[in-house]
């Protein structure tokens, strides 16, 4: 679980002399999915300082919405906003609304366990359970479903699958996922989290720690994994939510300065912050 308690490391992000080129035409029927969350009036804080100020945007269904802006500005807060693990820590309070399939996540009404088992998290360096392999793939689900033995099997093959790891792993299960490269780990992490079958996945910085190929690996494992899943990536890479993302939101101290189709972001932004960071003016 990642410590809210202290600040986050600081970054900085990868910057460009020139506009992102799209690597592939992008996202023909993007804009006509549903809503999967939509986030309303939403304002944050820690303790006095106010992180994310008014926000409003819509997160389509199964589809990659990237969160790109300079170190700071809120990318994370707001993913971590989205499976409540603020809640965890005083004086750390959201307002406003943030509605999954209209129901308000944010209401302490709203179940966590229900919320875990919807809303799946991978974050930026890879975390395996010191267990093996394929424990650190049922732990999670028999934290939330009773399943026989061989229901527990084939769970755990659908989900590293689904991580495309299975293929790498699958005859050594019964070994330490602490023995697994970074990029595996992270692929394992990602197992885990869809384990549960959530309708989403929140990917903070899901690639940083990771070489070039395993980066790629992972990013077409994201596309893979959209046919399923509505994703929310927080990327420090611009070329990397340019290659993989639908959607583009850019952050700027707090604020949702833009958000749309990633095509329209990174070829004709409407304000003047979003090209000035797209062009590598400021960051
Ligand atoms: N636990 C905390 N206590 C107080 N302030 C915090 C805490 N965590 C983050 N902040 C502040 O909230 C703001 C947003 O931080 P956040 O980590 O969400 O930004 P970010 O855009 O994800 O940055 P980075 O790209 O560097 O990860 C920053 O000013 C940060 O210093």
């Amino acid at each position: 679980m990642t410590d809210l308690s202290t600040p986050f490391e600081p970054r900085t992000p990868v910057m460009n002399e020139a506009r992102i080129a799209l690597a592939t035409p992008r996202r023909e029927a993007a804009a006509d999915a549903p809503v999967k969350l939509s986030v309303r009036g939403l304002d944050f804080h820690y303790g006095d300082f106010h992180a994310l100020k008014s926000i409003d945007l819509d997160i389509p269904e199964k589809r990659v919405t990237a969160l790109i802006g300079p170190s700071g500005c809120g990318k994370s807060t707001l993913l971590r906003i989205f499976n409540r693990i603020y809640a965890l820590y005083p004086k750390l309070t959201a307002t406003g609304q943030v509605l999954l399939d209209g129901e308000n996540i944010l209401s302490p009404k709203y179940p966590m366990n229900r919320l875990r088992s919807k809303v799946g998290m991978v974050f930026q360096k890879p975390v395996p359970f010191p267990m093996t392999i394929f424990e650190n793939v049922a732990y999670a689900i028999r934290h939330h479903e009773k399943l026989s033995k061989s229901e527990m099997n084939d769970r755990v093959e659908e989900a590293l699958r689904q991580g495309a790891l299975w293929d790498e792993v699958k005859d050594k299960l019964g070994q330490s996922a602490l023995g697994l490269s970074g990029g595996q780990q992270q692929r394992l992490c990602i197992a885990r989290a869809v384990a549960l079958r959530p309708d989403v996945l929140l990917l903070d910085e899901p690639t940083s720690a990771l070489d070039p190929i395993s980066t790629s690996r992972i990013e077409q494992l994201v596309e893979e994994l959209k046919v399923n899943y509505t994703i929310a990536i927080v990327t420090h890479n611009m070329q990397q939510a340019a290659r993989v993302s639908d959607f583009t939101g850019f952050m700027y101290l707090g604020d949702l300065i833009e958000h749309g189709a990633t095509d329209q972001i990174f070829s004709a932004p409407t304000k003047q912050q979003t090209e000035d960071y797209i062009t590598g003016r400021f960051g």
